[in-house]
């Protein structure tokens, strides 16, 4: 089967618009068919096979039909002129693109990845950390990046290159940080507009500790450029349809309290998201004691949650990443304030910053993503994030580390969180992330083949036989899978990435 398309072969002008990096609002309708696999919750993946999703011009999944026979290409394609006529859609070559799996190069669709922390700015320095810790890795390889960024051929390239990847990876929701300087920040913005990509862009605040070279004036010119970069967003995507601003202190050391407080005034003004770093490496919570006695800031305790609490920076909006060390009082009062965690296990394993107990904060009722948080993590894969899930919940399993078997993360939890669980974290529960009438079509056409075949594609290193069960081909795709598995990519029903 594969792509049954009316006009076979051909990109419709919206979507190689977005793969030119010129994206267009509405796209054509399309309706696709076959494998469905996706989070029915956090431990079960439910698996359509036999089903159509058809999606409408604005990227809106608008119905789902199960058990269809499928089992020959003029089935489906009957299969799909039904649900067409049903929908009251126009039935011509050019008006509807379908696509539908192929079952025997072990195909399916699943929902777009969610990356919930990484940062646009550092992704040249991805692999390049050696052996650093937070705080002199901040020094040595990030700062220096950041800054060179103020030169805007060097950001559109970088900036260019990070949408192409992370798309490349079925990561179709990005919450980025970029830098200090607006122009370029407000550069990353539109790239993710023209690209396709869905996107939370943050300026970053630092007003204290960062190099001379590197630092915002004041708060209030902080305050202002952050403003700047708002009104930026609103100008070129007045919904905040695909790309939102967010307010981004970059953590509690680097930002001054009265910066602190403007940043929690601006959230509570404008109701936009927050993100920002949290408890991620014990040199700099001994940092955020130091630098904030609670007393003085009227905080409820002397805990970095405490600190941004004071300034109104711990809301239901708030993408706190890694909580690698928090304390029992600190994940109450997270969860009391509806915060969300990105974990980031590549990074926590990468620069030396712990563990983050997954499955301890889960069991504190707070929301959890994924972020592959380059370039503290050098690997731009979410995919790769879930896998790195995986294994640092095994090591806090084991005895040595006082854990237990009910700390590990199954591959049914970490593509929860990749997904769902992302979508939570990026305030977008129920928009997309899954399956459903109503949901936005953001989501990837993976591809896992089969051995003996002749394949023209590359895929990678998952090696299908033929006799996995659909459980068993996930679970390889997990460990083994990479972009080569990612054949398609939508994002709001807009073709933004294909596999050459
Ligand atoms: N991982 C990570 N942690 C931070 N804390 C403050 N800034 C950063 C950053 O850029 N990356
Ligand atoms: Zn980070």
């Amino acid at each position: 089967m594969g792509d049954i398309g009316f006009a076979i072969g051909q990109i419709p002008p919206a979507a190689a618009d977005v793969l030119q990096g010129r994206a267009a609002f509405t796209t054509h309708p399309k309706i696709f068919l076959g494998t469905f696999i996706h989070s029915r919750s956090l431990t079960e993946l439910e698996y359509l096979h036999n089903a159509a999703v058809a999606v409408d011009a604005e990227g809106l999944i608008v119905a789902i039909e199960k058990d269809l026979d499928l089992s020959t290409p003029s089935l489906t394609r009957s299969a799909a002129h039904s649900l067409l006529s049903k929908l009251n859609w126009d039935d011509s070559s050019s008006s509807v693109e379908i696509t539908s799996t192929n079952p025997s190069k072990s195909q399916f669709f699943f929902p777009g990845f969610i990356d919930t922390h990484l940062h646009a700015s550092q992704y040249p320095n991805v692999g390049i950390f050696g052996n650093s810790t937070l705080l002199d890795w901040l020094n040595t390889y990030t700062f220096p990046l950041e800054a060179s960024l103020q030169d805007q051929a060097k950001a559109r390239k970088v900036y260019t290159r990070v949408i192409r990847k992370t798309l490349s990876h079925g990561t179709t929701t990005a919450a980025y940080y970029a830098t200090i300087d607006v122009p370029s920040t407000n550069l990353l913005a539109d790239l993710c507009l023209s690209f396709g990509q869905r996107a939370l862009v943050g300026r970053v605040c630092m007003d204290q500790l960062g190099p001379d070279y590197y630092l915002d004036a004041s708060p209030e010119d902080s305050l202002a450029a952050t403003e700047a970069t708002i009104a930026h967003c609103r100008k070129i995507d007045p919904s905040f349809g695909l790309v939102k601003p967010i307010i981004t202190p970059r953590f509690a050391p680097a930002c001054s309290a009265p910066l602190m407080k403007s940043l929690g005034e601006l959230a509570a003004a404008t109701n936009l998201p927050i993100q920002t770093h949290i408890s991620e490496n014990v040199n700099e919570i001994a940092l955020v004691k130091s630098l904030f006695p609670w007393q003085e800031i009227g905080a409820r305790d002397d805990s970095y949650a405490a600190v941004y609490d004071a300034f109104g920076l711990l809301t239901e909006k708030t993408i706190l990443a890694h909580a690698v060390h928090l304390t029992e009082d600190e994940a109450s009062l997270v969860a009391e304030r509806k915060a969300k965690v990105s974990h980031c296990p590549c990074s926590n394993s990468a620069i030396t910053s712990g563990a983050a107990k997954v499955r301890w904060l889960l069991e504190r009722g707070i929301p959890t993503g994924l972020g592959t948080d380059m370039s503290g993590g050098y690997s731009p894969s979410v995919l790769e994030a879930a896998r790195h899930a995986v294994l640092v919940s095994r090591h806090l399993a084991m005895p040595d580390a006082g854990g237990e078997e009910k700390d590990k993360l199954s591959v049914e939890e970490v593509l929860f969180l990749a997904t769902r669980g992302g979508a939570e974290v990026v305030d977008m529960k129920g928009r997309v992330g899954g399956f459903e009438v109503g949901m936005e079509w953001d989501a990837q056409l993976i591809g896992l083949g089969e051995e003996e075949e002749e394949e023209e594609e590359d895929q990678g290193n998952v090696d299908v036989f033929g006799w996995e069960n659909w459980e068993e081909k996930v679970a390889k795709w997990v460990y083994n899978g990479d972009d080569r598995n990612t054949k398609k990519v939508w994002v709001k029903g807009r073709l933004v990435h294909q596999r050459k």
